[in-house]
């Protein structure tokens, strides 16, 4: 070994790097309020990872942009509208579930119409970025806390 001591990311060992499951492309957004906070949803019983919170969003379908999937998913799921000219990629999550590769690329939009409200049942949080870590998300959204906490 040079330069560094075995810490860290090395003593965490090798991660997978063959693809041998499928890799699900996922859209997230952190739709940021003028406070700064945070949307965040809790993930409904009866669903994979239920009471995990997460970023709005969903599986990007065939011949969608991840950018056409957050505008539906998010008229969907909370009611509002935003624009493709109103996401900034921002991050990524890429993360080996049991039966599924996670890639994940989130955005950030500070700028929609109307009030995000649940319109499938789902509880909602409006966070501060310090404050995501007292929230449990799924092991994907995990690298992206302290991200976020340095980024908006
Ligand atoms: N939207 C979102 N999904 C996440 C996050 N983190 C994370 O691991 N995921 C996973 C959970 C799901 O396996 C997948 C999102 O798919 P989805 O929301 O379209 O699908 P789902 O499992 O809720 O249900 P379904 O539509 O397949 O019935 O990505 C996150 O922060 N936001």
């Amino acid at each position: 070994m040079t330069g560094y001591d075995q810490t860290g990311c090395w003593a965490a060992g090798e991660l997978e790097t063959a693809a041998a499951k499928p890799i699900v492309l996922v859209a997230a957004v952190a739709l940021v309020d003028p406070d700064g906070r945070v949307l965040i949803a809790k993930r409904p019983p009866g669903k994979q990872m239920a009471g995990l919170w997460e970023f709005p969003g969903g599986k990007v379908h065939q011949g969608e942009t991840p950018e056409a999937a957050l505008i539906r998913e998010l008229h969907e799921e909370l009611g509002i509208d935003t624009r493709a000219s109103c996401l900034a990629p921002i991050a990524f999550a890429s993360h080996g579930y049991e039966d599924f590769h996670l890639l994940m690329p989130l955005f950030a939009c500070r700028v929609w119409q109307g009030t995000p409200s649940p319109k499938e049942g789902q509880e909602l949080a409006w966070v501060r970025p310090a404050r995501l870590a007292d929230y449990p998300m799924p092991p994907a959204d995990e690298p992206l806390i302290g991200l976020l906490r340095d980024l908006l």
